[in-house]
C-alpha cells in the first residue's frame, strides 16, 4: 500500500513514545459484547502499553465507547448487557465477577464526555472520592486535594476559592476538575471518553497538554472522534469499524502507512 499523504500525518507528535518499549498494562482477549441480542463488539484483541496514550478511533457507532466502558465494567449495572472473553489488568481478568468492583474502580478511573462536577465545593469534589476509599487526617486530605488539582493543572486557578461551588467553574475547568477527581484516587489507568467534545479549542488544547503530562504516571486510553486529536495526543491508535478492531499500531504508522484499506479510507476521509 502506498503512503497516505494527508495533513493529519504532519500533526503526529515527534515526541511519540511508541518506539520506546513498554510492558502491556491492559489487554482485551477475544472480547465480545452484547446489548440484549445486538452484538456490539466481536472478537476484540487489543494490548494497551503502560504509561502510553492509546486512542480508539472509528466512525460513529463502531463500538469505541462500548469498549471503553467494558474496561471498568460500568456496563454491569445495566440488565441485558454482557461481555465475554477477558480483560486483563496486569494479567488478572477484571471481568471475572470475583474481581472486586471497588478494587477495579480504584485502579481504572474514567473521565466522561461532559464534565459533571458534583454540586458541592471544588475541595469536596476531590475529597469525596478519596474519603470513599481512605480515612485521612484533615492535613493529609488537604495535601491530597492540592496534589490532584496540581496534577490536573487546575491548582493555580482555584487555590483561592476551594470552598466555592464547582458549578461556577468554566466548562474547561470543570473537565480538569473531573480529571483531578479521577487522578486523586491514584488509579493506574485512566479512560477518557471524548473528553474535549464539549469544549472550545483553548480548553481542548489544555486538556491535550494535560494528557501528555499524565502519561508519565498513568496508562491512558482515549476515545475520540477527532483524528487530529488522536494524531496529536496518542502513541498508539486502534481503528474500529462495525464492532471489530480493524487495525492497531503506532499512531504514526496508522496515520501514514495503515496496512488495511478500511483504515486508509477512514483516515483519508472517504467515509466516517
Ligand atoms: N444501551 C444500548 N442499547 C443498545 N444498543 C446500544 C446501546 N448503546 C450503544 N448501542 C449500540 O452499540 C453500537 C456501538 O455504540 P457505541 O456508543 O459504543 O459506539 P461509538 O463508536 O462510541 O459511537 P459514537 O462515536 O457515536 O459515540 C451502536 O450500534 C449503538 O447503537
Amino acid at each position: 500500500m502506498t503512503d497516505v499523504s494527508i495533513s493529519i500525518a504532519t500533526s503526529v507528535p515527534q515526541a511519540s513514545q511508541a518506539a520506546v518499549p513498554s510492558r502491556v498494562k491492559l489487554a482485551a482477549r477475544n472480547l465480545a459484547f452484547h446489548y440484549g441480542d445486538f452484538a456490539a463488539l466481536r472478537d476484540i484483541n487489543l494490548e494497551v502499553p503502560e504509561k502510553r496514550v492509546t486512542a480508539l478511533i472509528g466512525p460513529s457507532g463502531c463500538g469505541k465507547s462500548t469498549l471503553l466502558r467494558i474496561f471498568n465494567r460500568i456496563y454491569s449495572i445495566y440488565p441485558g448487557q454482557r461481555a465475554s472473553g477477558e480483560v486483563l489488568l496486569d494479567g488478572e481478568n477484571v471481568l471475572d465477577p470475583k474481581y472486586p468492583l471497588n478494587k477495579l474502580r480504584s485502579k481504572i478511573g474514567m473521565v466522561f464526555q461532559k464534565p459533571v462536577p458534583f454540586p458541592m465545593s471544588i475541595y469536596d469534589n476531590i475529597a469525596y472520592g478519596i474519603g470513599h476509599y481512605e480515612k485521612l487526617s484533615r492535613q493529609r486530605m488537604d495535601e491530597r486535594v492540592e496534589e490532584a488539582l496540581r496534577q490536573a493543572a487546575l491548582w493555580d486557578e482555584v487555590k483561592d476559592k476551594l470552598r466555592q461551588s464547582a458549578l461556577g467553574l468554566s466548562g474547561g475547568q470543570q473537565q480538569r476538575l473531573c480529571i483531578a477527581r479521577a487522578v486523586a484516587l491514584r488509579p493506574e489507568v485512566i479512560l477518557f471518553d471524548e473528553p474535549t467534545s464539549a469544549l472550545d479549542p483553548i480548553a481542548t488544547g489544555k486538556i491535550e497538554q494535560l494528557i501528555a503530562e499524565l502519561k508519565q504516571q498513568f496508562t491512558i486510553l482515549i476515545v475520540t472522534h477527532n483524528m487530529q486529536q488522536a494524531a496529536r495526543c496518542s502513541d498508539f491508535t486502534a481503528f474500529m469499524y462495525l464492532g471489530e478492531l480493524v487495525e492497531h499500531g503506532p499512531t504514526a504508522t496508522i496515520f501514514t502507512k495503515p496496512s488495511k484499506q478500511q483504515t486508509e479510507d477512514y483516515i483519508t476521509g472517504r467515509f466516517g
